[in-house]
């Protein structure tokens, strides 16, 4: 019989400039040397936040009184499961002392790439840099000048992260559409990302979302060799995809080291396989559609909540649930499970 799953706490504490706290796992515990959030296991009919609140007091000496939940992922853990639950900590009081030996760190939520971390704290990692909203462009249509007008409203709310989807255009005309878009994003602090586009995006520095035809290719190392992965996959002597033996060593984020200079690295994901692939190619994240009915896709069958709730339940990487969504979805998409909503329409301005 399979093991019952880990359940492990960990809190995001902020101080007053925004970093967020790390303790070193001290020498003697599994992992020891790799950085991670405070808190630890969850005790037998304890929630997460409870557990929570006692680890930070066992461990830091801190007494916190409220949270609101980050993300939880599930990661496949040598014989058994671990699911971890991450936790911002909001309200707190007393000053975090290591009370077990662990060294303390504050770090900026841009700089946590560099420290070597449990590979189940890299979604975490990159939850914190993600907004609960990712927004899809609709095709630029016949005029380009009010398109790039309205992507450009859009990225001046501060904080996006927006995709470029268009499949209408050739490649001359993607290239100026794109490069606009990336001088925009720039301009206004947002995070772009090319929709299939792989040499492109790095050419342009900008973040690549793939398809689920792509993602199946790439994490089957079949296609085209010339499609652009070696620009954002970490690749082993033999050619392959080499994510897992970073893992197994828990460095830091391989994939991430390796597009330093680039955007995020996302896909589009229906179902387990998919949701596994993205998160084994070293995805940051990854959208799960159609949720419901949509109009963009007329012909696919939706999830439903039910069904999104089981495969976002099992995800180990921030996913937004996708597919006739917007804002008002949100409370409902994070009680399923995900990080957040996707969608074109919801999103776009007028
Ligand atoms: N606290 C914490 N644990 C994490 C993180 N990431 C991660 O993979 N883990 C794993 O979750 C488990 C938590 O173990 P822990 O050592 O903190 O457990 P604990 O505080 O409850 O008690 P213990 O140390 O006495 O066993 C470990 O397997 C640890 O490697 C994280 O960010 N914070
Ligand atoms: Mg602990």
């Amino acid at each position: 019989m399979a093991r019952p799953a880990l359940e492990v706490a960990a809190g995001i504490l902020r101080d007053a400039g925004g970093r967020v706290l790390l303790a070193r796992r001290p020498p003697g515990k599994p992992l020891a040397g790799l950085w991670e959030f405070p808190g630890g296991k969850l005790d037998e009919h304890e929630d997460a936040f409870a557990a929570l609140a006692r680890e930070l007091r066992e461990e830091l000496g801190i007494i916190a009184r409220a949270g609101r939940p980050l993300l939880t992922c599930s990661h496949e853990l040598g014989d058994r499961r671990l699911r971890l639950h991450a936790w911002t900590v909001d309200d707190w009081s007393g000053e975090p002392q290591a009370l077990e030996g662990q060294e303390l760190a504050w770090h900026g939520v841009h700089a946590l790439d560099n420290q070597p971390m449990p590979a189940p704290d890299w979604p975490i990692a990159a939850a914190l840099r993600l907004p609960p909203r990712y927004a899809i462009t609709p095709e630029p249509g016949a005029d380009p000048d009010a398109f790039a007008r309205r992507l450009d409203r859009l990225l001046a709310h501060g904080g996006q992260v927006v995709q470029l989807r268009t499949r209408s255009l050739d490649d001359v005309a993607h290239a100026a559409v794109a490069t606009r878009a990336a001088l925009a994003a720039r301009r206004h602090g947002a995070d772009l990302l090319l929709n299939d586009r792989a040499h492109l995006a790095a050419r342009l520095g900008v973040g690549l979302h793939l398809p689920s035809a792509r993602l199946r290719d790439w994490a089957q190392g079949a296609g085209d060799p010339q499609d652009g992965r070696e620009a954002w996959l970490p690749r082993g002597s033999d050619g392959r995809i080499d994510v897992g033996a970073a893992l197994e060593a828990g460095a830091t984020a391989p994939a991430r080291l390796r597009r330093q200079a680039r955007g995020w690295l996302a896909a589009s994901c229906h179902d387990a396989d998919e949701l596994r692939m993205a998160a084994r190619i070293g995805c940051d994240f990854a959208t799960l559609a159609p949720v419901a009915l949509t109009a963009s896709h007329p012909g696919a069958t939706p999830l439903g909540w039910a069904r999104a709730g089981a495969l976002l339940a099992n995800a180990s990487l921030p996913v937004y649930a996708l597919g006739g969504l917007g804002a008002d979805d949100l409370p409902r998409a994070q009680a399923q499970g995900a990080f957040g909503v996707a969608a074109i329409r919801a999103f776009w301005p007028d």
